[in-house]
């Protein structure tokens, strides 16, 4: 399906301009907007917003990719179908990142990446609205995306977005929803849902822990993964997935004071989605470390696999406020190198309260 056919070109509405942003009394237009990583994730983002912006900047580091937005409207690495939209332009990330009046910049590398990429920007970043799609914990300052972002650029203006939200889906157009996590000045909630309008948008002041939903989800998705390669009817899978969700939802409320979280975007649905969707890169590792299709240590494989590298610090997270994640460390041990799935699976349910 060609998902550009169901938006017309954005026009720029120079007058009575409904993406106005409104920071600091000044009217903004959404002229330009910088997305950091030319992966799936700041592919598809950087598509959405192309929709409503004037123009997006997309910040890679691989030539091969900047080349062939810049001269095939495509990315041939992540999306070789996907016509990109003609305003969306590409950088090769060098010494500087060139953001200088973009209204908005999306942080769109896997986690890992986020800290040393947003300390070589340096003051480039200190005064745009950052918003994170990132979904991870750093090893060992168990700080999220958010946090090492702030450590980074003295930047307060920060934002993350984060729900059930594929790519490849947003890349084409279609409905999703997702939290973005605020802290509850409105101009800042104006400019997010002004990017991200596409979207069915719900909003929490705690950032943080929407965020820590994207890491929890990813953990819970790998141990669905996991459970499912040895156990196969329906009754099993959701009584897995309903004892991953309470596990989860046990740690949000000890860490989150936003009391609806659990009926979120980031949260239940991601969950759902991740846990759920064999396109998930999360759930998928869990299948096939699980199935013994991939052994430990799978991370040269250059994936993306969020949960994997979070499921440590997630776990040492929750013990500082004593609390115990029986499902994130079976998730744990089997990464580390416990090939006995069964017998690991069948030592949780026995241990199920
Ligand atoms: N793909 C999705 O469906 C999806 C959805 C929501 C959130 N996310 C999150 O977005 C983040 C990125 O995931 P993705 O799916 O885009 O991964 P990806 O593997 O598709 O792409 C990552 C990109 O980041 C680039 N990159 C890596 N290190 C870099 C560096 N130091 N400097 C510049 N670029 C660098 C890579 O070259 C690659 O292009 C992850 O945290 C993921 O959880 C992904
Ligand atoms: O493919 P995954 O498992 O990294 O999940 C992608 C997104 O986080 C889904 O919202």
């Amino acid at each position: 399906m060609d998902g550009n056919r169901r938006y017309p070109r954005f026009k720029v509405c120079r007058k009575h301009c409904r993406c106005s942003l409104r920071r600091t009394g000044a009217i903004l237009m959404i002229s330009k907007v910088g997305v950091i990583g030319a992966g799936s994730m700041g592919t598809a983002v950087a598509q959405s917003i192309s929709r409503r912006a004037g123009e997006v900047f997309i910040f890679g580091r691989k030539k091969e990719i900047v080349d062939s937005i810049n001269t095939d409207n495509r990315n041939a690495n992540y999306f070789p179908g996907l016509r990109l939209n003609p305003n969306i332009r590409a950088r090769l990330m060098g010494d500087r990142l060139d953001v200088a009046g973009c209204a908005a910049v999306v942080i769109a590398v896997p986690s890992s990446e986020v800290r040393s990429v947003v300390k070589a920007a340096g003051d480039d970043l200190s005064d745009q609205i950052l918003v994170t799609v990132s979904k991870g914990l750093e090893y060992p300052s168990l700080k999220t995306m958010s946090e090492i972002i702030r450590d980074e650029t003295g930047n307060p203006d920060m934002a993350c977005f984060s729900g059930p939200t594929f790519a490849d889906e947003i890349a084409y157009g279609h409905i999703a929803g997702a939290t973005i996590g605020a802290g509850d000045d409105p101009s800042l909630r104006a400019t997010m849902s002004d990017l991200f309008g596409e979207f069915i948008l719900d909003f929490s002041d705690d950032l943080r822990a929407v965020e820590l939903c994207g890491v929890l989800k990813n953990v819970y998705a790998i141990g669905t993964g996991m459970w499912d390669s040895v156990y196969s009817n329906h009754n099993e899978h959701y009584t897995f997935l309903n004892m991953c969700y309470k596990e989860m939802c046990t740690f949000l409320k000890a860490i989150s004071h936003d009391k609806d979280i659990f009926t979120k975007f980031c949260c239940f649905g991601d969950f759902n989605l991740t846990a759920n969707v064999d396109k998930s890169r999360n759930r998928t590792l869990g299948l096939m470390v699980g199935k013994k299709i991939v052994k430990t240590p799978y991370l040269e494989s250059g994936v993306t696999f969020e949960g994997s590298r979070s499921v440590k610090g997630i776990i040492e997270l929750a013990d500082t406020h004593d609390i115990d994640l029986p499902i994130a460390r079976f998730v744990y041990d089997v990464l580390s190198g416990n090939n006995n799935v069964r017998a690991s699976v069948d030592t949780l349910v026995r241990k199920a309260p």
